[in-house]
């Protein structure tokens, strides 16, 4: 891991975005259209990130469309950790809402193809980018709600787990959780100090030490997700309570995350 994490250091994101050359306005899957609402001022779009900014809430709502499960694999990470990046310098956005185009599915989690067969350069480079996603999001100075419309095992339970609240649609098909355990490897720690953070020592022990995944109902009970709300309702509710936290006086909600305040 020491060797994986001293050849990570290496990569520089400035040099993945020159790569990749995101944010070609009409990238993307044709069955995936932007969401515009008639006071949204602007939509960005990569090959598998969809941004759309509503200036006049100051709300972007980041949509990950990575057929065939947004697997979070490199390019993924890259695209999404720019995006990210981009909305933290703008200082028009607020509050970001993270959600998924696609049916029944949040995220499946680390690209398994990205860890098998691979050079440790490569290696290095993707657990690089797992990290900083998980830095620039758990670390956000914007307000961040996952609008869970899907099923989100480990690593996609993790980028849920790394917003400030959890809305998921109470489908009995989905289920969430940091299911390690059971793919035979172990959670690193800043994912299992995630999930203790969110849930709790002991419901976080045991969540880890069995791999659960959670149904929708179950993860509510455990305190993993904060709300559940019918599928078609995910994203309108999301809305809703992001505006309710953006309300809270001196953008007070904000300055008291204890994740990026020391006060
Ligand atoms: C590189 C160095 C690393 C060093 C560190 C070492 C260890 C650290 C470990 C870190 C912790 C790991 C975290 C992770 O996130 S590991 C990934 C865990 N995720 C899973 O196991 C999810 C597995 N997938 C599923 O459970 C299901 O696919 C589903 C998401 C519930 C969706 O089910 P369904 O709608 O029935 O779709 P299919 O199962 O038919 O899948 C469709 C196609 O998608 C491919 N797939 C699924 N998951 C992944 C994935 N995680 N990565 C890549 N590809 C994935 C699946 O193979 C199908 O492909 P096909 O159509 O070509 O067959």
């Amino acid at each position: 891991m020491a060797t994986l994490l001293k050849h990570s250091a290496k990569y520089a994101l400035s040099g993945r975005l020159a790569r990749l050359g995101v944010h070609s306005r009409h990238g993307g899957l044709q069955c995936l259209q932007p969401r515009l609402l008639p006071h949204q001022r602007s939509a960005s779009t990569s090959s598998k990130i969809l941004v759309e900014m509503d200036d006049s809430t100051g709300i972007a709502v980041l949509t990950m469309k990575n057929p065939p499960v947004n697997s979070l694999s490199l390019d993924f990470l890259t695209e999404f950790s720019i995006s990210l990046e981009k909305l933290e310098l703008d200082r028009g956005c607020r509050g970001v809402i993270l959600t998924s185009a696609l049916p029944k599915i949040f995220s499946a989690g680390l690209d398994i193809m990205e860890m098998y067969g691979k050079s440790p350069e490569h290696c290095g480079e993707f657990w690089k980018a797992v990290q900083e996603m998980w830095l620039r999001l758990y670390g956000s100075s914007m307000i961040t709600i996952a609008a869970i419309n899907g099923s989100s095992p480990a690593g996609g339970c993790l980028m849920a787990l790394a917003c400030d609240y959890r809305i998921m649609a109470e489908n009995p098909k989905y289920s969430i959780g940091l299911n390690e355990t059971q793919l035979g490897i172990v959670a690193p720690f800043w994912f299992k100090d995630t999930l203790v953070n969110t849930v709790g020592n002991r419901a976080a022990e045991l969540s880890l030490q069995l791999g659960l995944l959670y149904s929708a109902p179950d993860a509510l009970r455990t305190g993993l997700v904060d709300l559940l709300v019918p599928e078609d309702k995910v994203l309108s509710t999301a809305s809703q309570t992001m505006t309710q936290w953006l309300a809270i006086p001196g953008e007070n909600a904000i300055g008291s995350n204890p994740r990026v305040s020391s006060s």
